[in-house]
């Protein structure tokens, strides 16, 4: 796997003609192989904007480019080889089994009905690996808890084999361990990330730069420790935010009071 250059220009989508728009025109770059953490409030406009990203939602204005090519002017099966999603209401696949989930994701490389080839096979084998799924390979993914359901997610859509991979709070029903695992994992993959995040301080560790989102506007983008500042912090989320440098690891650390 390697990554591949996300050019994003002026997008902004609105749900119907007349409304207006959930989010406005918003521009950014991610180089290949890094990793952009998209954060703001509830409701600010990342999961829409990410929609645009994995070819969900045609964007009203502007274009998402991957290495060149806007991923509109190119079939979904052909842009799902290259921008794999995990989201964050995951279709209830009852009735299927954790390996057989995965193989889903070796389905824009399949033709027709064609059964899996050993590569398909290898790769699956590899990613469970990766997730630590293999004890759970024959369980129904009904009956699996949000936790196991999430890293099912993630070997799925890395069984795509993407360059891009988008990620709607990936950290969502995981417990502290199997959190830490999916952000290691995420800083150690080599594909390029665009990651929706509420941890600001998960994401300013992970991220080589931030998107923050307020109302569906764009508030800035940069590197962790020179965006997310006490000012922006508060004023974006309205809080008290306070930026303290933690001993012996020399790093910034945020942390939240309600305003008095
Ligand atoms: N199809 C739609 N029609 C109308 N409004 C929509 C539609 N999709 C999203 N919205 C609205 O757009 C806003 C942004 O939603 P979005 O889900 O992108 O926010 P978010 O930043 O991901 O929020 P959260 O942190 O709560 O997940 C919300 O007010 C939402 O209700």
């Amino acid at each position: 796997m390697s990554g591949m250059h996300l050019s994003v220009t002026d997008v902004s989508w609105r749900p119907h003609k007349r409304s207006a728009p959930v989010l406005h025109a918003t521009s950014f770059d991610v180089a290949k192989g890094h990793v952009l953490g998209v954060v703001g409030p509830n409701g600010a406009g990342k999961s829409t904007l990410l929609r645009l990203l994995y070819r969900f939602q045609a964007p009203t204005t502007g274009q998402v480019m991957v290495n060149g090519q806007d991923i509109w002017a190119i079939p979904a099966r052909q842009a799902a080889q290259h921008v794999a999603a995990v989201l964050q209401e995951q279709a209830a696949a009852f009735g299927l089994n954790v390996r057989e989930i995965i193989s889903l994701g070796r389905t824009p490389h399949r033709r027709g009905y064609r059964s899996a080839d050993p590569h398909d096979l290898a790769v699956i084998d590899r990613v469970m690996a990766l997730l630590d799924l293999q004890g759970l390979s024959h369980r129904d993914f009904g009956t699996l808890s949000g936790g196991e359901r999430q890293r099912v997610m993630v070997a799925r859509a890395l069984a795509q084999e993407p360059e891009i991979l988008i990620l709607d709070e990936p950290t969502n029903h995981l417990d502290i361990r199997h959190q830490l695992e999916v952000l290691a994992l995420i800083r150690q993959l080599d594909l390029t990330i665009v990651v929706s995040l509420h941890d600001l301080n998960m994401a300013a560790d992970i991220c080589d730069n931030i998107l923050v989102l307020e109302d569906g506007q764009p508030r800035g983008f940069g590197t962790p420790d020179s965006l997310l500042t006490e000012a922006l912090v508060s004023n974006t989320f309205r809080v008290d935010a306070r930026r303290e440098k933690l001993a012996p690891s020399d790093t910034n650390h945020l942390s939240f009071h309600l305003p008095s």
